[in-house]
């Protein structure tokens, strides 16, 4: 199986996502660019800073003229417009130009935030994607959708900005809590939900393995994962129709996390949401109840959290309005027909959602 998979945009080459299980071939990679004489800034949070940059930094160094770093503190709560500025600040100081580069290194807070950054600077420049956690990996560094969050509403302000490369080293998910790690499942389990059901049964049986993080393992899944994403968004780059059904599980999800004041993790929301999603459509005659049953059985296996205390259906019913997703007043909302197979439901009304969040919120 190959390490590099290309992703295509309207019958165009843009970029590759190359899976490695070290740093090194990140060298390899950039000379592709040709960037003597160019500047490349590393945007990295806390806690990848003290893990990586050092090792990072010094491969980039080899690749191109000027090598520096803008450090934030790690946490959804800065991915917001403040960090955006400091950076813009940090690349004015440092007078990077268009065919300057940033690099995204760390998780998807940096990677948005980041990839935001180099949608705007200048009108916008070019970025590259070194995703070292596990959402980072299977999700987030794929498909050009970067953003931030404002007043906590989630990804309010963004654009879709391609990456001109993704570099994923694998082994860095060993470093990775086992919290993070399990939130980076949610997106897994979605995947396998919305396209796939052999992969969903693929993980359920492997589940102890990949617990245990074996390299491998890890591989497969990361591969199967971006095979998957790579496949929605060659298809419909901008969520002009079917790229929102990469979107399971965010409607309830994204309110959730909103309203635990970024206390719990974006993955850990999406599982709960694709649990009332799932809710929903047992609850419209879609799929049988025992999927409910083997979806609590795959989500325990990775971690992840079932349910939910001191919210109200109420509330996050309420934040539905902001959605993305909503069109003149109507709520476009993944439901799954069948496992493996999600569709958009524009009929969905509150009560349906309130039901649907019932099992979690118990
Ligand atoms: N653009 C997209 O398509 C897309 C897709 C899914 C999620 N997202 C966004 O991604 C964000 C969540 O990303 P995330 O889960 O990666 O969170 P994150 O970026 O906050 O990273 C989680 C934590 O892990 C730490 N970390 C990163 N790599 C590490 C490593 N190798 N070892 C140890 N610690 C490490 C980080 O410092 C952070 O504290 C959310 O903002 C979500 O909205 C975007
Ligand atoms: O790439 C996409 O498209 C996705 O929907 C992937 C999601 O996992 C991701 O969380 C995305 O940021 C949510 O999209 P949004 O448009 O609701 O912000
Ligand atoms: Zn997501």
């Amino acid at each position: 199986m190959s390490n590099r998979i290309p992703v295509h945009m309207n019958g165009a080459f843009q970029y590759d996502i190359v899976m490695e299980m070290t740093f090194d071939g990140l060298e390899r990679e950039l000379n592709q660019f040709n960037l003597q004489g160019r500047r490349i800034c590393i945007v990295t949070d806390s806690n990848v800073a003290s893990l990586y940059l050092e090792e990072v930094e010094a491969i980039v160094s080899r690749c191109c003229q000027v090598t520096s770093h803008f450090i934030f503190p790690a946490g959804e709560e800065n991915k917001n417009l403040d960090t955006v500025r400091s950076l813009y600040e940090t690349l004015i100081e440092k007078q990077y130009d268009r065919h300057d580069f940033l690099l995204a290194l760390g998780g998807g807070v940096v990677g948005d935030l980041c990839g935001f950054a180099a949608a705007t600077y200048l009108r916008g420049i070019s970025f590259i994607q070194v995703p070292t956690t596990l959402l980072s990996q299977v999700d987030s560094s794929i498909g050009g959708k970067t953003g931030v969050d404002f007043d906590a509403y989630k990804n309010m302000v963004g654009a879709f900005h391609m990456p001109k490369l993704v570099y994923t080293n694998i082994s860095a998910l060993k470093t990775l809590s086992d919290e993070q790690f399990s939130s980076g499942m949610g997106e897994v389990v979605k995947h396998g939900l919305i396209r796939d059901a052999s992969y969903y049964e693929w993980l359920k049986e492997h589940a102890p393995v990949i617990q245990k993080r074996e390299l491998g393992y890890l591989e497969e899944m990361v591969r199967i994962s971006n095979h998957i994403k790579r496949e929605v968004v060659e298809k419909d780059p901008t969520e002009q129709g079917d790229r929102a059904l990469l979107n399971l599980g965010h409607t309830l999800g994204h309110a959730i996390e909103k309203l635990s004041d970024f206390k719990f993790l974006h993955g850990h929301c999406v599982g709960l949401g694709c649990i009332a999603a799932m809710a929903i459509s047992i609850n419209k005659g879609l799929i049988s109840d025992q999927e409910l049953a083997r979806l609590y059985e795959v989500m325990n296996a990775f971690g992840m959290p079932v349910s939910v205390k001191s919210i109200t259906a109420h509330d996050i019913v309420g934040l539905t309005k902001n959605d993305k997703k909503m069109d003149s007043g109507t709520i476009r909302f993944i439901l799954l027909e069948q496992i493996g197979k999600a569709y958009v439901d524009t009929s969905l009304t509150d009560t349906d959602m309130s039901d649907g969040l019932l099992p979690i919120l118990a």
